[in-house]
């Protein structure tokens, strides 16, 4: 996937001035490119009334069920005793954090390029609105020896060897849902062989903010591929989901080593839209630099992705979506953002 989806970042170019990210260690006040109108900031007695998304322990008996029903309920949930340690979590952060406090004269040695699909810049939803995010970011896809060599030609080899292990066991992880996700929706397991699934990894900086009533560090946006594996700093909120009737709730990690993780919207057409894909933002605070992992996962690029029906409503349930590859999502979703469903909904 990674060299396919490498193809369709790069069939859509992104503009320079929406990938290079302000130089936040020297900004005293938000400038006007980054200054939204009041963003309904965190209210502390709403929060509490809104309805805690699932939490899900990963050794329980009945995890099958429990994952279906936050997928089809939520469209996100927590896990726990998901077997990646919590030194392993604290030291991605932490080797995350090392790299967004370089200087930005030195960030910008390694930043994407306009059809590129890895490195340093700006959120690729960027694009999209007329105002810019309090954020930067970094797109890691397997070793990112290059870039980290850039950035420490004598000190590159730790940042390395943290980016991929991280990576390997997010894999491993979405592997062991993916199967179980398979076996609520009854599909065959040679459907989508999770041997195939491959991921990105986005580190994800929310600087402090001066103002942040009035600047917001990720738009509103669904995720694309299949599922979503976040980790984020502990005690600092940040993460909201829209809720259906409850609106903005926000996700605060149960325990250290809870992940947070979401339906994108390759599962949702492939649940045939059982699962609802998740609409997300994450908003900014004046004393904490929050840091998160995004782990996409997904099918190749080359691949169909066909809206399950299971056998017995055959006949009885039309699909929703027409069939498409990922490649076509992506290229779909780079020029359209979330109105790309309205392109493919029968
Ligand atoms: O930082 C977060 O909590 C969310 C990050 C996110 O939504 C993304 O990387 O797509
Ligand atoms: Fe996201």
């Amino acid at each position: 996937m990674a060299t396919t989806l490498q193809e369709a970042y790069k069939e859509n170019p992104i503009n320079i001035q929406h990938i290079l990210p302000i130089d936040f260690h020297s900004i005293q006040q938000v400038p006007d490119s980054h200054l939204w109108p009041k963003i309904n900031n965190f209210q502390a007695s709403l929060d509490e009334k809104n309805p805690n998304v699932p939490v899900i322990d990963l050794l329980a008996p009945n995890v099958v069920e429990l994952i279906g029903h936050a997928c089809k309920t939520w469209g996100v949930f927590q896990v726990v005793n998901h077997g990646v340690c919590s030194k392993l979590l604290d030291e991605a952060e932490s080797q995350a954090r090392r790299l967004f406090a370089l200087p930005a004269e030195q960030k910008v040695r390694v930043l994407r390029s306009a059809g590129g699909a890895t490195g340093y810049g700006a959120a690729r939803i960027t694009p999209f609105f007329s105002k810019f995010m309090w954020h930067e970011g970094f797109t890691v896809m397997g070793s990112p020896l290059d870039h980290a060599r850039e950035l420490w030609p004598h000190d590159y080899q730790y940042f390395c060897d943290v980016m991929e292990n991280y990576q390997k066991k997010m894999k491993a992880l979405s592997c062991q849902l993916w199967l179980l996700i398979l076996k609520h929706l009854e599909a065959s397991q040679e459907y989508l062989n999770s041997s195939e699934l491959i991921g990105a990894l986005q580190l994800n900086s929310y600087p402090c903010c001066p103002n942040p009533n009035h600047a917001i560090g990720l738009a509103p946006h669904t995720d694309s591929l299949f599922l979503t594996i976040l980790h984020q700093t502990s005690n600092t909120k940040g993460l909201q989901i829209l809720k259906n009737g409850h609106g903005w709730t926000s996700i605060s990690p149960v325990s250290d080593e809870a992940l947070v993780v979401n339906v994108g919207d390759l599962l949702h057409i492939l649940s045939n839209g059982e699962f609802p894909t998740v609409y997300h933002r994450v908003l900014v605070n004046k004393t904490k630099h929050r840091v998160s992992l995004a782990y996409f996962f997904g099918p190749p690029a080359d691949s169909l992705v066909v809206p399950l029906i299971s056998s017995k409503d055959v006949g009885v349930v039309v699909p929703t979506y027409r069939s498409l590859t990922v490649k076509e999502y992506v290229s779909l979703k780079a020029k359209h953002l979330e109105k790309a469903f309205s392109f493919i909904r029968f």
